[in-house]
């Protein structure tokens, strides 16, 4: 059994209050850690540690090179220790362990590529227009930083902060979900391994309303950088705006998926699945939403709906397990709400939409992948995020129609067009109001290339080189060579 603890200021804490909360594993609902579960009294000691250190200076004075030493340090150890962290990733989070393996060699290199570009940032030399003077642009940390991150990617999502948030020579606060923080305890011991300065990373535990709503809220936190729900995004930037914090918001999705008749079949039909049921259709940028050509509508469904049954429930630890559990019992019985509510609007159930009968699932927060057809865009079902294995299929059957049922959501995180005209595929992908659009492929995503959403989506991007601005001001310095008066006022 894993006994969990806060870190702050440099020390391994409990919570102020005494309190615990068990960790379960979704699989079984076995307690595998508790962890303390922290009030807003641990959130402000942890951003006056932060506070200081920034003040201090001791993190943002050290070389751009210095700090991308350690960051590097720290994706080497997590690339040494992949199995022991894929493990436990899969033990909170349920996925499979091939899954997490991936995650965190996807991990590593987010420390790697941010350390890499630490240095490489040297600022810029503007011509100024005014005579005898210099004009140089440079980028500096933005300070105190709160990060606030969900369960569905719990390291992968810290990482994506964390790492920029460093290079950069800030100082910061990580708030993980209060249902799965262990990934997160454990690279915080790797921070004090290579010796981050005292209070430059805290690490608090607890609900998002206790712990993390004051990092929101806190004037001496100065950027917000949340990965989470719509509703908790609203809320936490109304409460940045004490301060009028720098921020980002990566939120939800109900992402496209367009099909059309000249894709590849057998193609369009394999990632159709992984789109929308990898990882339990937990994932942001799940392809919720199938848009397929009418031509081809019934053949693609009763194919996609032959192989929807046969996806292999199971423990995330079985080599056989194509799909883990849901995160909890509150989410299963969040997704099997939405799958009435697909029913009262008049969807056709085409699969799923029930608890698995195994005997051995019985324990875990398992559901059926599910498939709604004859659905509508002004549906619920079509509009909001489940968050879960549950696809809608609807038809088109001209490029307007396509691009119009797909651009139809408050949401804009990402889709995908299948087709072997590539013209007509980046001409629609031209159209799309998503921050990531794939042709021919479903999900990919790389530290190289900026992640983000449009609409209520969010706004900020994470990795790339935008990535790393994020976490920096931009300041101008202007130098007169030849100070003289300059005689405005006479008096
Ligand atoms: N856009 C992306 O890149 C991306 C990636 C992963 C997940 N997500 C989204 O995350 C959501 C699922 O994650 P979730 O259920 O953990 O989301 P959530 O919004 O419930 O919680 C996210 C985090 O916010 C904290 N929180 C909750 N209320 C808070 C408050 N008032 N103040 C401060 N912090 C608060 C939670 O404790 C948790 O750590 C989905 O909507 C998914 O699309 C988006
Ligand atoms: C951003 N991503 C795809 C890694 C996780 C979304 O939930």
């Amino acid at each position: 059994m894993i006994r969990g603890k806060m870190f702050i200021n440099g020390e391994w804490t409990d919570a102020k209050n005494g309190r615990v909360r068990e960790i379960i594993n979704p699989f079984n609902q076995e307690v595998i850690a508790t962890v303390p579960e922290g009030s807003a009294e641990d959130s402000h000691a942890a951003i006056a540690a932060a506070r200081a250190a920034f003040d201090e200076g001791v993190w943002s004075a050290a070389s751009a090179s210095e700090r991308g030493e350690r960051v590097r340090l720290i994706g080497q150890k997590i690339a040494n220790q992949n199995e022991e962290f894929a493990r436990l990733e899969s033990l909170d989070t349920g996925k499979t362990l091939e899954e997490s393996r991936t995650d965190m060699e996807d991990i590593a290199n987010v420390f790697f590529y941010f350390a890499g570009l630490a240095d490489k940032n040297g600022g810029e030399v503007i011509r100024s227009p005014l005579p005898n003077s210099t004009s140089i642009v440079v980028r500096e940390p933005v300070g105190v930083c709160g990060l606030i991150t969900p369960w569905n990617y719990p390291l992968l999502q810290a990482a994506w902060k964390l790492a920029p948030a460093l290079v950069a020579g800030n100082t910061l606060i990580l708030k993980p979900s209060e249902l799965t923080p262990l990934t997160t305890m454990k690279l915080f011991e790797l921070f004090e391994e290579v010796g981050l300065p005292t209070g430059v990373a805290n690490l608090v535990l607890g609900t998002g309303k206790e712990v993390g709503a004051p990092l929101a809220e806190s004037t001496d936190v100065d950027l917000i950088s949340f990965t989470g729900g719509i509703e908790t995004g609203k809320t936490i930037m109304q409460a940045a705006s004490s301060n009028v914090k720098k921020m980002a918001l990566e939120l939800g999705g109900k992402n496209p998926n367009i099909v059309f008749a000249d894709a590849d079949f057998e193609t369009a039909i394999d990632q159709a699945l992984n789109a929308v049921f990898f990882h339990a259709g937990q994932v942001c940028s799940a392809g919720s939403r199938l848009l397929v050509e009418e031509a081809i509508h019934d053949d693609f469904v009763e194919e996609l709906v032959k192989r929807t049954k046969r996806i292999k429930l199971g423990n995330g630890f079985d080599e056989k397990t194509e799909s883990g559990p849901l995160i909890s019992a509150a989410h299963r019985a969040k997704v099997e709400s939405y799958i009435q509510i697909g029913l009262d609007e008049g969807a056709t159930l085409a699969c799923g939409g029930k608890r698995p009968d195994a005997a051995e699932l019985q324990n875990g927060f398992f559901l059926e992948p599910t498939i709604f057809t004859n659905c509508r865009s002004s549906m619920r079902i079509v509009q909001e995020e489940v968050f879960g294995p549950v696809l809608t299929v609807e038809t088109f059957r001209t490029t307007e129609e396509a691009i119009a049922k797909a651009n139809d959501t408050i949401y804009g995180l990402a889709g995908a067009i299948f087709s072997n005209d590539i013209g007509k595929a980046e001409r629609i992908a031209s159209k799309l109001r998503l921050g990531t659009v794939w042709i021919n492929d479903f999900h990919p995503y790389f530290v190289q290339a900026p992640w983000g959403g449009y609409k209520q989506s969010g706004f900020g991007r994470e990795l790339g080189k935008i990535g790393l601005e994020e976490y920096t001001e931009t300041k101008h310095i202007f130098r007169n060579k030849q100070p003289q008066p300059i005689g405005w006022f006479r008096g």
